[in-house]
């Protein structure tokens, strides 16, 4: 997968040199490609922003350096075509089930808007090239879609075959579609049996793997409807056997 990044803030992204997403990136399973907007300024201040048209406080990204680094970015003809993923508050929820939906894709441009947002014809003129989607990651305040960027790429790129060394624990995860769709994890536990008194519960060292998967499940339905009562109410009825519904 081939994802570029266009901020005016490439610095926020040198995690993505860390850890298992920077082990893909240089063995080649994810090219990613940074851009200073700033680069498609040509004002002594290199401006990105302007005034708001209609009045408000604070400033918009201006269309021009937005356009121009577009355009050059999906010149690129043999790549083929991009999806324009635009992170903003007022973007449709980011969900497991778009993480899924993205890491299929084959390559995906982010555009980290900053100040009061980008000019929203950006985004009009773009469409008529490539799909764009807004997408936010929840509804509090940041100050701008880098570090937006930072998590769904973080979310898509963990599901590239070959990035996570144990692929089991992909369909374990929080919201993972099948067995957890719409389900937080349960408790974890490793090694001592007992610490400070408190024991792992015993049907994790009992060796029944039925009765553990059991255990798992119960426990997952149990957290989610304690810290996730809007997942419990949009649990598909058919998904839940005998068992689950007396949890
Ligand atoms: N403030 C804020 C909240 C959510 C979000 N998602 C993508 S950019 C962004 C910015």
């Amino acid at each position: 997968m081939r994802i570029d990044i266009i901020t005016i803030f490439p610095d926020y992204f040198t995690p993505l040199d860390l850890s298992l997403i920077g082990k893909a990136r240089r063995s080649g399973l994810i090219d990613v490609r940074l851009h200073d907007l700033r680069r498609w300024t040509y004002d002594r201040h290199h401006t990105v922003d302007d005034t708001p048209y209609g009045g408000g406080p604070g400033m918009v990204m201006k269309p021009e350096p937005w356009g121009e680094a577009l355009d050059e970015i999906t010149a690129d003809a043999d790549a083929g075509t991009p999806r324009l993923i635009l992170p903003t508050p007022s973007g449709l929820p980011f969900t497991q089930q778009d993480a899924v939906r993205l890491a299929k894709e084959p390559w995906l441009i982010f555009a980290c808007g900053r100040y009061e947002g980008i000019d929203a014809r950006v985004a009009v003129d773009a469409a008529q090239r490539m799909p764009v989607e807004e997408l936010s990651i929840g509804d509090y305040v940041l100050n701008g879609g880098e570090v937006a960027t930072l998590v769904i790429v973080e979310a898509i790129s963990r599901l590239l075959p070959g990035v996570l060394g144990n692929v089991e624990s992909i369909t374990q995860d929080s919201f993972a579609p099948g067995t957890m769709d719409n389900l937080v994890e349960g408790p974890v536990y490793t090694k001592p049996p007992v610490w400070r008194g408190h024991e792992v519960p015993p049907i994790l060292l009992s060796g029944h793997h039925a009765a553990i998967d059991r255990w798992r499940r119960d426990e997952a339905l149990r957290k989610t409807a304690r810290n996730r009562p809007d997942l419990i109410r949009r649990l598909d009825p058919e998904s839940l056997d005998k068992r689950d519904r007396e949890v």
